[in-house]
């Protein structure tokens, strides 16, 4: 199996004007193709430090850091962005869609940037939509839609370029719980259809959905554990 993330000891500090907070203090995190890996621990332990530099939307200020075998040292804003393009997809919490598009001009937003053709945009953005089950609902815009079923939307946005690396940063942080518990079983279901995500959660219910749990405190890894796949009381 190929490794997806290579972090070895990443450490970030946050100048302040009188403190400096260390946010991560040397995790290290190996993740393989085809893992479902929970994030969790208290408020202001450094999950979402450390999921904005896993995709290289800030950089880490000590340690290294690749991902798809790609090293991301020393790289220039512009070779972030197209790695990022093209590596990553993300997931988050108040969903980033935009209203003024369709759920269909959302969702081929990916690859217009990268310049795929009109054809294929077509053909890849339905079968993401399929995917999620919301290909009947293609021409609507956002805000027509419940938050579930725009949750499952940014998802299918975050899977049409076929990313190595899906991040989802709580993603059921606002929705109840069916839908809540409908969106997991979705990431479960792709999970199992091979790919590879990481998720930061403050729900211990959904952490068990994932193949490994990580937990940290204080910027480090505290406990890491395998876990049997537990949809139990999820949709
Ligand atoms: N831009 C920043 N500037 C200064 N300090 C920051 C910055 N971002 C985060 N921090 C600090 O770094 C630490 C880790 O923050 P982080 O947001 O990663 O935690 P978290 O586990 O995601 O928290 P939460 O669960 O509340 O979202 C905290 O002490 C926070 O105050």
């Amino acid at each position: 199996m190929k490794t997806v993330v290579e972090m070895t000891n990443i450490h970030k500090r946050y100048d302040g004007q009188q403190v400096e907070t260390h946010a991560l203090q040397g995790i290290s995190l190996h993740i393989k193709e085809g893992e479902f890996v929970s994030i969790t621990g208290p408020s202001g332990c450094g999950k979402s430090t450390l999921l904005s530099i896993m995709g290289l939307m800030d950089t880490a200020s000590e340690g290294s850091y690749q991902i798809a075998s790609v090293d991301t040292q020393g790289l220039k804003v512009d070779q972030r962005t197209q790695i990022r393009n093209q590596h990553i997809g993300f997931v988050f919490q108040s969903f980033n869609l935009i209203d003024s598009l369709t759920v269909f001009e959302n969702v081929a937003l990916p690859l217009e940037h990268r310049g795929t053709s009109k054809n294929e945009i077509k053909q890849r953005v339905e079968d993401v939509l399929s995917q999620v089950d919301m290909l009947h609902r293609k021409d609507y815009r956002p805000n027509q839609l419940s938050g579930g079923q725009q949750q499952r939307i940014a998802i299918a946005r975050a899977l049409v370029g076929n990313p190595d690396l899906i991040l989802v940063d709580e993603p059921t942080g606002n929705l109840d719980s069916k839908n809540g518990d409908q969106v997991m079983a979705l990431l479960a279901q792709l999970n199992k259809d091979g790919a590879t995500i990481v998720m930061v959660t403050h729900d211990s219910r959904y952490s068990r959905c994932a193949t490994r749990e990580v937990q940290l405190l204080d910027g480090k890894i505290v406990s890491e554990q395998q876990s049997d796949v537990d949809l139990q009381g999820v949709a």
